[in-house]
């Protein structure tokens, strides 16, 4: 990476309010916060002064040019500027969630008494990730858009350490909490939240935006129960060109406005360029992809998924004949990496195939939603990554036996394979189409944000799947969701998981089956050495993924070994400073002093590993 930052102190207020929303207002408790509650050291020390001094950035990494806002609120005259704003401007409350670049806490403006959720981000962070785009996207979506279901981006300002975005404040947590409360929504709820979800998209595809991380995660509540959609990061703006290329394609009206509105939006957003973060040059090293670690997808697994898929194409169904081992033998991964961003359960067969998205992209993961809002399940969703790709490749999903046909016919409307033929999609009909189905009848859509938005409730008749597990998982695996599910997990299927669930044993061999190596693998074992864990993990390295057996022993030793020829083909160097860390629901990292090793658990148990690392290291330090 050849790039460069200033930091320049002296500049180190430059701030900015979004005069499309200047005159809007989160909340109006008058409520103040105690400082600096609950708050981690390192947003301690961020949120203390605006102007630290004690940047840890290394010069000459990034430009970072930050140019003030040409701040136009509407009733304010052009000669008298606002004051603007610093981070010391707000008593800080407490942290309302962590994200990949640092932490989202409450702030109360020291002036107004509004409060605002103030997202902070360290520069740091995201020069260290390679993640520049996706802030200069985030900010320049928030600032696009002005919609009552779409959070609200009032100022952002900057320390010499740290971005600042103050946004609306959305307390209620975010839709899958709400779902986990419940279990999963009623007719009714289902109906006026999806609603909801549409009317902001309808909005977002109106500017030519693709939010390509469309999940009930990144939809956060109001104080008054209503959507606000979120999480920009990933976000596209669709240039000119695409948009035109859809007009000579379809001859729609809807494709003319979304080209219009695009126009419009252009033009009343020249000002936008207050956050100019200059990338020189970012080349794509991670494994994953432009959006978040973790719960985002790994471009390896995505890649095994679209080839697997390619070659299947014309053939029977994936999942019937596909060799995992064979995925190894994969050589590059496509070279567009950085436009493979989302989720992996709501990610759309197109992104898999064809490593693109388009608005139509949005409608399947809107089809997702619906089904987990109706169901209280995902509907595509594999122990792996991979193996949720191949249910997304074949639509392979399954629907309680008493599931309203209503319901079911608009999933199955916006499930499509085809992205121009889902409900809503600009070549069948836009969003009008998509409002008219009848599972929005008696839907008042002009005036959803300002009614009271019905009480979320269960469904009267709990949805009936045959398997009768209950499953409210999402992708997050901060909810807990998943990673309960997986420790929990009744599944048959998930046998080596459950072996691995009795603590570990270093000294004695273990009577735990987990801990009696396979015959084939003894052979790589030393004298009086035992085992501790062992099982299949993808590790993956730049661009290439392989099966391994990974074998973590009493020595301690982290050997890996190839599982089709059974031999030894490294190990992790183990120190005191080693560090395993969970990436998601499948994935995880151990960090070594000199490099990270990215490992997938086949059985969808990071966890475990993470657990038996740690108890070695706690056992040798005892
Ligand atoms: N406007 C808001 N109001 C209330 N809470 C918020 C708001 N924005 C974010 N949060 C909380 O902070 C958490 C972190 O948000 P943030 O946008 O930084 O990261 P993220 O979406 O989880 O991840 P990433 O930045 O990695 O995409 C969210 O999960 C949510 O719980």
């Amino acid at each position: 990476m050849d790039t460069h930052i200033t930091n320049n102190s002296s500049s180190s207020s430059d701030n900015s309010s979004n005069s499309n929303n200047s005159n809007n207002s989160s909340s109006n408790s008058t409520q103040q916060l105690p400082q600096h509650q609950h708050l981690s050291p390192v947003l301690t020390s961020m949120s203390s002064s605006s102007n630290s001094s004690s940047s840890v950035l290394s010069p000459n990494k990034i430009d970072i040019h930050l140019s003030p806002f040409s701040v136009s609120p509407m009733n304010s005259s052009p000669s008298i500027q606002p004051k603007k704003k610093t981070i010391d401007d707000f008593f800080i409350g407490r942290v309302l969630g962590e994200g990949s670049y640092g932490a989202v806490v409450m702030g109360t403006d020291k002036d107004t008494n509004v409060q605002y959720a103030i997202k902070i981000l360290e520069k740091k962070h995201i020069i260290k990730e390679n993640k520049i785009k996706y802030v200069q996207i985030e900010k320049e979506i928030f600032c696009k858009s002005n919609h009552p279901n779409i959070v609200k981006l009032f100022f952002t300002f900057r320390s010499d350490s740290c971005l600042y975005y103050v946004l609306e404040l959305c307390p209620q947590g975010d839709l899958l909490h709400q779902l986990k409360k419940v279990g999963a929504f009623d007719y009714t709820s289902t109906q006026y939240y999806t609603a909801e979800i549409i009317s902001a998209l309808e909005h977002l595809h109106g500017l030519g935006i693709v939010h390509r991380d469309l999940k009930p995660e990144n939809i956060l509540m109001s104080a008054d129960m209503h959507i606000k959609l979120t999480d920009f990061g990933t976000g596209k703006i669709l240039d000119q060109n695409t948009l035109n290329n859809n007009n000579n394609n379809n001859n729609n009206s809807a494709v003319s406005s979304l080209s219009n509105s695009l126009n419009s939006a252009n033009s009343t957003n020249t000002s936008l360029n207050n956050l100019s973060l200059n990338e020189n040059n970012t080349t794509t090293t991670t494994t994953t992809t432009s959006g978040t670690d973790g719960n985002q997808i790994s471009n390896i697994a995505l890649a095994a998924a679209a080839a697997t898929t390619a070659a299947m194409s014309s053939g029977p169904p994936l999942m019937a004949t596909t060799d995992m081992n064979n995925i190894q033998n994969l050589g590059a991964l496509p070279t567009r990496a950085n436009s493979f961003v989302g989720t992996a359960e709501y990610v759309s067969p197109e992104l898999i195939s064809n490593k693109e998205t388009s608005t139509d992209s949005d409608l399947w993961a809107l089809g997702c939603i619906i089904y987990q809002l109706s169901t209280g399940r995902l509907p595509f969703r594999g122990k792996t990554e991979f193996l949720t790709f191949q249910k997304v490749s074949n639509r392979d999903l399954v629907y309680p036996k008493n599931m309203n046909p209503v319901v079911k016919d608009l999933i199955e409307k916006l499930l499509v394979l085809r992205p121009s033929e889902r409900l809503g999609s600009l070549s069948a009909g836009g969003f009008e189409n998509l409002k008219k189905h009848p599972f929005f009848a008696g839907l008042e859509w002009d005036s959803l944000s300002s009614k009271t938005p019905p009480p979320i409730k269960p469904p009267a008749d709990k949805p009936a799947f045959d398997d009768e597990t209950p499953d409210l998982s999402s992708s997050n695996n901060n909810n807990g969701l998943r990673s309960s599910n997986n420790n929990n997990s009744t599944s048959s299927s998930n046998s080596s998981s459950n072996l691995s669930s009795s603590p570990v044993s270093l000294n004695s061999p273990s009577t735990n089956s987990q801990n009696h190596i396979n015959d084939k693998y003894s052979k790589f074992l030393e004298p009086n050495e035992s085992v501790v864990k062992q099982g299949l993990v993808w590790k993956k390295k730049g661009l290439s993924i392989k099966q391994r057996q990974l074998i973590l022993t009493s020595s301690p030793r982290l050997i890996y070994v190839d599982p089709k020829k059974v031999q030894l083909k490294g190990q992790i160097p183990w120190s005191d400073s080693i560090k395993p860390e969970i990436r998601g629901s499948t994935n995880f990292v151990i960090y070594t002093p000199k490099r990270k090793y990215l490992l997938e658990d086949v059985d969808g148990a990071p966890q475990k590993w993470v657990d038996a690392i740690q108890s070695v290291m706690t056992k040798i330090k005892i």
